[in-house]
């Protein structure tokens, strides 16, 4: 089999798991799956986790709906996962890259105003000034209208779901567009009863 290296290859996945607190989980957990518009992504679903491929824009459209989906039932619900670009290990298949850009959820979400908790961390693989990479996003953060702190192994915000999927998106995109391998993990909550 021939080895890709970083670089050949900008398929884009996510593999993610909800965790909806309520008796309900598995209900909310299928019909968010079910509901929002996953057509321009090839997606696998196990007792796990739901792993998508496809463009980046896409990951992120149907990720940040399918949290959304979740949190606008009410009900506290958490969503976990790694966002990955330019594995030189992956492989080819199992992805919907010939689809356009135009994105499916957009509409959906940007109408859902919904407060939320996330940490996130990014790791621009391969590179010894992954530092200088990591702290220029985290700056650029601050200007997205969500609240930016620090914490250990990861950089915290709170504010609308939309906002928050944005600063991530962009972060990603933006180191992407300069490390050819790049991942990121994240963990938002909504509807928490606990207080900070
Ligand atoms: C995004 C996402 N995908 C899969 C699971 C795993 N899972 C746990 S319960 C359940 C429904 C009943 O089988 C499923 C699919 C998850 N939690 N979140």
């Amino acid at each position: 089999m021939m080895r890709m290296r970083c670089g050949d290859s900008r398929i884009a996945g996510c593999q993610f798991t909800l965790f909806p607190m309520s008796d309900n989980f598995a209900t909310i957990i299928l019909t968010a799956l079910k509901e929002v518009d996953t057509s321009k992504v090839w997606k696998d679903t196990d007792d796990v986790s739901t792993c998508i491929r496809g463009k980046l824009v896409h990951v992120f459209d149907v990720t940040r709906a399918i949290f959304l989906h979740a949190a606008k039932t009410g009900e506290h619900a958490a969503m976990s996962g790694t966002y990955s670009i330019g594995c030189p290990g992956d492989s080819s298949g199992d992805v919907l890259m010939s689809e356009t850009d135009v994105v499916l959820n957009q509409q959906n979400s940007q109408s859902i105003r919904q407060q939320a908790s996330c940490k996130f961390a990014l790791y621009p693989m391969g590179r010894e000034d992954y530092m200088d990479t990591i702290y220029e996003q985290i700056d650029l953060s601050q200007s997205q209208g969500v609240k930016v702190s620090g914490s250990h192994y990861a950089t915290r915000l709170d504010g609308d779901v939309n906002d928050i999927f944005r600063t991530m998106e962009e972060a990603f995109e933006n180191v992407q567009s300069k490390v050819s391998h790049v991942t990121m993990t994240f963990t938002i909550s909504a509807n928490s009863p606990s207080t900070k």
